[in-house]
């Protein structure tokens, strides 16, 4: 089931246009009800309602400032400390923009990856096995079986599997960057945010990256901002075109990309802009 809507007057392009995504197969597991986002009395975010559906990827584009960011970290309340976040983030009927939920909990469920890789000081086997152990998992069985599935979920165990004690600041930063992806995978979130994930890689590293993000997709539902218009092309099955705070036109990747119904959109995806 597809639903849209548009605010245009007859004969003009709209001036947005929501399609949000769910179905039997790909079920709503995150969305955002009237979220306004303030950093002191500036309002960063206003209208951007989304709906997230399970084993699909959602790429959020836009110029810088727009927005995405924010939204990004709101929905795991990283802005708790630095900003107002009004309204409510539904994740599987639950609202966890109150104030009694269990926000450590809330994030082993709703992980996050930064843009620059972030390993610990540790080695490539403590990376992933720290957060375990404070949840308690201290058996070496247990731990070992859970690193080499992140680590081969990550589509780093080949590349690492002999060398699990050299420190993780000796990676590179692809290998770095699918480490933290190992590391935020090996606590079975449900969803996975990522902000601008490859922006730090060459372009291998990327296609890399890439190539793991679709495969992690048949487990994980993800979320990602991108600069990278071919990468929000190439692996994404919606869009969230952001500008000034407003997500302005939200809809599959392919219309997004070839036919957008927002001017600023179609501006934006055509270079025209930004
Ligand atoms: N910590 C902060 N304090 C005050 N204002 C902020 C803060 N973070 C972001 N903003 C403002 O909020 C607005 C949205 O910023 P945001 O970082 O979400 O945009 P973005 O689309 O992610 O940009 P970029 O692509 O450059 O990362 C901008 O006007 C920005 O200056």
């Amino acid at each position: 089931m597809f639903m849209s809507s548009d605010i245009a007057t007859p004969g003009t392009t709209p001036e947005r246009h929501i399609v949000q995504p769910g179905d039997a197969q790909h079920p709503i597991v995150l969305s955002t009800e009237d979220l306004h986002v303030f950093y002191g009395d500036k309002e960063a975010l206003s209208e951007g309602d989304l709906k997230f559906a399970r084993n699909q990827i959602t790429a959020l584009i836009g110029a810088s400032g727009s927005g995405k960011s924010t939204f990004l970290r709101s929905l795991n309340r990283m802005n708790d400390r630095i900003a107002t976040v009004k309204g409510r983030i539904m994740y599987r009927g639950v609202d966890i923009n109150q104030p009694d939920i269990d926000v450590y909990e809330m994030r082993r469920r709703i992980g996050m990856v930064f843009q620059r890789p972030n390993p610990f000081a540790k080695s490539i086997y403590d990376n992933i096995a720290f957060a375990l152990r404070l949840r308690g998992i201290t058996a070496k069985n247990k731990l070992d079986e859970i690193v080499e599935t992140s680590l081969r979920q990550a589509a780093l165990w080949d590349q690492v599997k002999d060398e699990l004690d050299k420190s993780a600041l000796a990676l590179s930063g692809g290998q770095a960057q699918r480490l933290c992806i190992a590391r935020a995978i090996a606590v079975k979130p449900d969803v996975l945010l990522l902000d601008e994930p490859a922006s730090a890689l060459d372009p291998v590293s990327t296609s890399q990256l890439e190539d793991t993000l679709l495969k992690l997709k048949q487990h994980y539902t993800i979320i990602i901002v991108t600069h990278n218009m071919q990468q929000a092309a190439r692996i994404s099955e919606y869009t969230a075109f952001f500008n000034q705070g407003r997500v302005l036109e939200y809809d599959t990747t392919s219309q997004i990309f070839t036919n957008p119904q927002v001017q600023v959109t179609s501006d934006y995806v055509s270079g025209n802009f930004g």
